[in-house]
């Protein structure tokens, strides 16, 4: 009896661990559905957003959608995955050369109709100006790739996080282990990190801007997986449509180009032709009416009488202004057709100086933010490397006085972490705006990269520069920061050295950085100068 009691215990406990482990099961599969219809859904935008631009990307992401409605084992899918990385990367360094050509292809064209007769001077000028931004610029479309390139990259990492974790456990996972008790998978706090700093270096046309930093502004730490990747698909959005507004302004342009140069070219071939039918016709009228004068001529010699000449004079008098009209006729049927031609290549011309204004802009825009950072505004590393580099030049041409200061935030980890990326993002942008006010005057002001900044002075000696950093820490020390009702302040620790003769940029760079090493070390919040 009791012995029975023991084995229906048995059974009865058995039976429980099984449907725990059944309810745990479906749990597990639901969620790894739910993930793999999201992934499959940014497979389907990625291969919308390559389309064409490789048939054997094209198969690849085809049959990596296909994997995923098989369900196939995680590996197959990570090694297709890496293949589809590595093609995209190829084919960012094919974009390049690609587009350096289109550049001289457009350069050539653009050539050819500034040699046009009767280009309007104005058009000419813009020509010869967007010639020369063109030679400068290709960042417009090459940007694209390599982001497409990242974010395939960024799946890969969290695909490989799934795996270590189990394979059947999530893409993004960082589980809780009792799988009995419904919980909702959150993602790996580091994936978020790099996605927010990875959005923050996206450039996108300004109509754009804005829905990235709203995608950024809803990413939390504690979001749940299939909400973050929603993100990405919707980033991935804004970025394809931005490819594709991109694509679409310089084929508009491209195409108005070169119809006009069509029409230019139909409109002087038929202007040559008509020309050549009419001097042959203008010539038909002269023989015939120098044919009619000698004939009046010969007609008053046979003449016998006042009378028969009135006669044969007023007849040929006649023909001779109808040959006339005829002449005039010819002529203002020329001119009829010579306007409708000019009028026509006017319009063309005026079409193509509208849309190589709105090109122009395009260029222009892409020019200065390839040189901006996107989340503060300020000059970024390029800009940067770019201006320090020939300011040393000049220095060492003219001597004077040149200094470089690194500032790097204190303890900002702190506030990310505390707080959030986008409360990180918004101090970030109110210290460039800080930063504007107390230097814009006195100094170039760049983001370096993550919380650093660098500071070019001209001019001013190390008291004086002492002076100006030592105000502006103040400043930022003073900032009422509050977060999720906290007041938090923040401080800046600065190290800052004047250039030498035989200094070069890198130098430079290093002594100033070693200064800012010294005012970490010494305690933040302070400025450090190293002659
Ligand atoms: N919100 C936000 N954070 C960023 C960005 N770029 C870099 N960071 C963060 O900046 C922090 C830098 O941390 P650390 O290098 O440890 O520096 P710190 O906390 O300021 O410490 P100290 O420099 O020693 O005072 C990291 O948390 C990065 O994630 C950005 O664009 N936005």
């Amino acid at each position: 009896m009791s012995g029975n009691s023991t084995v229906d215990k048995e059974i009865a406990a058995l039976k429980k661990k099984l449907d725990a482990a059944i309810e745990s099961r479906s749990i597990i599969d639901d969620e790894f559905k739910l993930q793999t219809t999201l992934f499959t859904e940014f497979i389907i935008k990625l291969s919308q957003a390559t389309k064409g631009i490789d048939l054997s990307l094209d198969n690849k992401l085809a049959k990596l959608r296909s994997l995923f409605t098989k369900s196939a084992p995680i590996a197959d899918v990570q090694k297709l995955v890496k293949e589809i990385t590595l093609l995209l990367q190829k084919f960012s360094i094919k974009k390049e050369q690609e587009i350096a050509k289109l550049q001289s292809e457009f350069n050539l064209a653009g050539q050819a109709l500034q040699k046009v007769n009767g280009l309007p001077e104005n058009l000419r000028r813009q020509l010869r100006t967007l010639l020369k931004d063109n030679e400068e610029t290709k960042e417009a479309l090459a940007q694209y790739i390599p982001l497409m390139s990242q974010l395939v990259n960024f799946y890969q990492t969290a695909l490989k996080k799934g795996n270590v974790t189990d394979n059947a456990e999530g893409l993004l996972s960082q589980q809780n282990s009792n799988r009995s008790e419904k919980t909702v998978t959150k993602p790996d706090h580091k994936v978020i990190e790099r996605f927010t700093e990875l959005l923050s270096k996206i450039n996108v046309s300004r109509q754009y801007q804005n829905q990235l930093l709203k995608i950024k502004s809803e990413l939390k730490d504690d979001m749940p997986n299939e909400k973050l990747f929603n993100s990405f698909l919707a980033a991935f959005d804004v970025i394809s449509h931005d490819l594709q507004h991109e694509r679409n302004t310089a084929k508009v342009f491209l195409s108005t180009l070169s119809e006009t140069l069509s029409t230019i070219q139909t409109a002087v071939k038929s202007t040559i032709s008509t020309q050549d039918k009419c001097n042959k016709r203008h010539q038909k009228l002269n023989t015939q009416l120098q044919n009619q004068i000698t004939d009046m001529a010969s007609g008053l010699d046979q003449a016998n009488s006042l009378v028969d000449i009135k006669v044969d004079i007023s007849g040929k008098l006649k023909a001779i202004a109808n040959t006339l009209d005829e002449k005039t006729s010819l002529e203002s049927t020329l001119q009829v057709e010579l306007e409708k031609k000019l009028v026509e290549m006017q319009t063309k011309i005026e079409t193509l100086e509208e849309q190589s204004i709105t090109f122009e802009k395009r260029i222009q825009e892409q020019q200065a933010k390839s040189l901006q950072d996107a989340l503060t505004k300020l000059n970024n590393r390029a800009a940067f490397d770019e201006y320090f580099a020939k300011e040393t030049v000049r220095y060492q041409h003219n001597g004077g006085l040149l200094a470089i200061a690194i500032a790097d935030l204190d303890d900002f980890k702190r506030i990310n972490d505390t707080y959030g990326h986008t409360a990180g993002d918004k101090t970030l942008q109110v210290l460039a705006s800080t930063f504007k006010k107390n230097l814009a005057g006195d100094a170039f002001i760049a983001r370096y990269g993550g919380e650093e900044f660098v500071f070019i002075f001209r001019g001013f000696d190390k008291a004086e520069i002492i002076s100006k950093l030592n105000a502006l820490k103040v400043n930022i020390a003073r900032l009422p920061f509050k977060f999720k009702n906290n007041k938090v302040s923040m401080t800046l620790s600065v190290g800052v050295t004047h250039i030498k003769t035989d200094d070069n940029v890198h130098i430079a760079f290093e002594r100033a950085d070693t200064a800012l090493y010294k005012a970490k070390e010494e305690g933040k919040n302070r400025v450090i100068y190293i002659q």
